[in-house]
């Protein structure tokens, strides 16, 4: 019998604690980097926290450092252009979700180590093989390359805007549709359903939800359970070998929001609204989930986001159409206007 090649991308090792930037160079040693290094970071407020990664790195190490402002296409030729000069052995990518991304499909594409050393528990791409790159033909993520290890300060973790850590719980608690979604196509489309990896994708979630009971009393001790479940998830995906367990329903409406408003709004701030409405759809308690999500500060309506009502609503109607293989409870046709109002004002997404 013949199987199907299926590829495990995991990290190798997580150093994770209390300032360990501090610890850099041993790490490096311990992982056997070669420099020169690259360094991608942002351009507003992830710079300054890449300035310190510099302070630590290895003495008599050379680097080069680049500046990203989103996760597009034109912001990954321009990093390749610093590839091609000085030909760096790792990237590092320090920053939030978009540096990420730029900096593990840049070491795909150019079969370099990366290194993801996040700025904010924002999202669930610090670990997984997979980078969101706008211009390519979909917004949904492609495959990119696995981080040979993942540095996590909490101490820089935790100091992130609380809105960077609210979102982080919003992608999370997400895999508690992603996974329903996925028994949903398994029953109905024969879909392979991956047990193992949907029940760490839903662990990751549960720990999300315990994180929205610790958040507010103690932010330290709440991050590095948030980042906990961020890494599990990232493993999720990278043991199933696609997003399946980590994105379902209320990633496509997220998808959809990104293309009619693309500015201002959080990729997790519009998972945790998508994750109210489909757990709406699925029968599931989503008053629960959205007064968790209200009492941690969370952003449960369009409004606080500034997203108009019709965006809600057509994006609920076109969420369908962004992966269509991937099968959801939106099935194959989608929400009508009507439907989606009706769902979007049940859940008090909008009044
Ligand atoms: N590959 C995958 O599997 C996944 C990918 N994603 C992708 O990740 C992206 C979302 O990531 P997200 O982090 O929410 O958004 P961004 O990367 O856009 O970061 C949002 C802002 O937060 C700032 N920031 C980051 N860290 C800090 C900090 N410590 N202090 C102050 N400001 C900070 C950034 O600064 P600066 O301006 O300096 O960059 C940026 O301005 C989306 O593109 C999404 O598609 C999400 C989930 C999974
Ligand atoms: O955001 C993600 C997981 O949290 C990735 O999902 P997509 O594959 O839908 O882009
Ligand atoms: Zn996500």
């Amino acid at each position: 019998m013949s199987i199907k090649e299926h590829v495990i991308s995991l990290p190798r090792r997580v150093f994770i604690g209390y300032n360990i930037i501090e610890n850099i160079s041993i790490y490096f040693s311990q992982l056997g980097l070669k420099f020169p290094y690259l360094i991608v970071t942002g351009e507003k407020f992830t710079k300054n926290i890449a300035k310190k990664i510099m302070e630590n790195l290895p003495k008599d190490s050379s680097y080069e450092v680049v500046e990203i402002s989103n996760a597009t296409l034109d912001e990954v030729y321009k990093v390749e252009e610093i590839v091609k000069k000085i030909n760096p052995k790792v990237l590092l990518g320090v920053g939030g979700g978009k540096v990420i991304d730029v900096a593990k499909y840049v070491s795909f594409r150019n079969n370099l180590e990366f290194i993801s050393i996040p700025t904010a528990p924002s999202h669930d791409g610090i670990t997984s093989p997979f980078a969101s790159i706008k211009g390519l033909s979909r917004p949904v993520s492609v495959k990119a390359k696995e981080p040979l290890a993942i540095i996590a300060d909490i101490e820089i973790l935790s100091s992130a805007p609380r809105r960077l850590i609210n979102a982080g719980i919003g992608d999370t608690i997400g895999k508690i549709i992603a996974v329903r979604d996925w028994k949903l196509a398994a029953k109905l489309r024969g879909e392979y359903y991956g047990d193992y990896t949907a029940s760490l994708a839903i662990m990751s979630a549960k720990h999300a939800f315990q994180c929205t009971k610790i958040i507010n009393k103690d932010i330290k001790y709440g991050t590095s359970m948030l980042m906990e479940a961020l890494i599990s998830s990232g493993v999720a995906m990278g043991m199933a070998g696609s997003t399946r367990p980590a994105s379902g329903s209320e990633h496509l409406f997220a998808h959809a929001v990104e293309l009619l408003h693309p500015e201002g709004v959080l990729h997790g701030e519009l998972v945790g609204l998508g994750t109210i409405m489909m757990a709406y759809l699925h029968g599931l308690n989503w008053r629960k989930i959205r007064n968790r999500l209200k009492k941690i500060g969370f952003p449960v309506k369009a409004k606080k986001l500034g997203l108009p009502d019709e965006v809600v609503i057509k994006a609920l109607t076109i969420a369908h159409t962004i992966r269509p293989e991937r099968y959801t409870i939106l099935g194959d046709r989608g929400l009508t206007w009507n439907s989606a109002e009706k769902v979007a004002r049940i859940t008090e997404i909008i009044d």
